[in-house]
């Protein structure tokens, strides 16, 4: 493979509904910030994939793109991941971009390692940080081991070098006024044919505040026992106008289905104003989620849990004992009717 032939940062963008998701627009803010560190000044490219996109060219512009690369078709109106991959490799065969990024979301993690496979290069998975190395090389930063280890990935060999990285890690950059050149390119796509096929599609209309803008978060871990718990905990969630967060257990339990909200290496990384923990240990894997948190107080039964290291108020009791009360407050003072 002649890597010299391979120039320019890819930003696959996502979207949800009718909108561009803040995980892409914060990574075409990084591929600005990684372009400004490339002597030779490559093209930050949004990639948008979908059916009716091109709306979405001056939001891209927006937030750093200079030229957006628009894959729109019928076809895609339906999410199936082996077309938005082999879409996405395509792209990437055809404009040769040295780097990709991809938001490390659940359609990120289909898409991403799928479209990696299909042009036989690698992706790291999961990136807490990006850089470019004095010697040009593509830095690519991974936890490991829970995230007591970070490791440092590079690709030199092959092209394009494709990394993820969670939402919440980096700021989105606003470039006012900026226009981008738009680049229409529609690739027969096959995928795997009719061995896939789309029953039904249902959708998650429950109206709950998103993780990424909540001021007050109330998370809850594999302490809270069991689903009457946990029902509890959202409604103190509620309460208070904050979104819930949750652990790995507490997700597998399947307490909680909103796989969007687990926190941690694997999940997303808050930024909360305050973080209220509730029956969690405070593995590694987890707490490197709530580091930008600002306030986090934790209650948890055991004295010596890690958790505390980590928390600006430890509270040591059984968690269902001051979650009664908070509710009880909250009901007595908001004057609600009880439900
Ligand atoms: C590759 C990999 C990636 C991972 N990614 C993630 C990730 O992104 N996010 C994540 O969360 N985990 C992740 N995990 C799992 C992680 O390592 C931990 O296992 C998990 O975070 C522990 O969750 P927990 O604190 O809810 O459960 P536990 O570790 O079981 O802790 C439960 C806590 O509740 C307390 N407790 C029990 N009863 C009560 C009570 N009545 N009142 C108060 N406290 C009580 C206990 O003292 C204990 O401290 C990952 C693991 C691997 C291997």
């Amino acid at each position: 493979m002649d890597i010299s032939l391979y120039k320019g940062i890819h930003v696959f963008c996502e979207t949800r509904g009718d909108k561009v998701i803040d995980n892409s627009l914060e990574l075409l803010g990084e591929a600005t910030v990684l372009k400004g560190k490339m002597a030779h000044n490559p093209e930050v490219t949004a990639v948008i994939i979908g059916s009716d996109v091109e709306k979405h060219v001056d939001t891209l512009a927006k937030y750093g793109a200079d030229k957006v690369i628009v894959v729109d078709d019928e076809k895609y109106s339906t999410y199936r991941p082996d077309y938005f991959a082999e879409a996405l490799a395509k792209v990437s065969d055809e404009y040769k971009p040295e780097i990709v990024l991809v938001g490390a979301t659940l359609k990120g993690e289909e898409i991403g390692p799928t479209a990696a496979k299909i042009l036989d290069t690698g992706m790291a998975a999961h990136c807490v940080e990006l850089d470019i190395r004095e010697d040009g090389e593509f830095l690519q930063v991974v936890p490991a081991f829970g995230g007591k280890v970070l490791g440092d990935i590079l690709c030199p060999n092959h092209r394009p070098q494709m990394a993820s990285m969670k939402a919440g890690l980096v700021d989105k950059i606003v470039f006012e006024g900026k226009e981008a050149a738009v680049e229409k390119f529609n690739p027969e796509v096959a995928g795997y044919g009719d061995k896939l096929e789309v029953l039904e599609v249902i959708e998650d209309t429950a109206e709950k505040v998103s993780l990424s803008n909540a001021e007050l978060i109330v998370a809850g871990g594999f302490g809270i026992g069991d689903q009457a718990g946990w029902d509890k905990l959202e409604k103190l969630a509620e309460l208070l106008g904050g979104a819930t967060g949750c652990t790995r257990p507490a997700l597998d339990e399947g307490w909680t289905e909103r796989e969007e909200t687990m926190v941690g290496t694997s999940g997303v990384a808050i930024k909360p104003k305050v973080y209220l923990g509730f029956g969690i240990s405070g593995a590694a894997h987890h707490t490197c989620g709530i580091k930008g948190a600002g306030t986090i107080i934790s209650v948890n039964k055991d004295d010596y849990a890690p958790i505390f290291e980590v928390s600006d108020y430890k509270v040591v009791s059984d968690w269902e004992k001051i979650v009664d009360l908070l509710i009880e407050r909250l009901y007595n003072k908001r004057d609600f009717k009880r439900s």
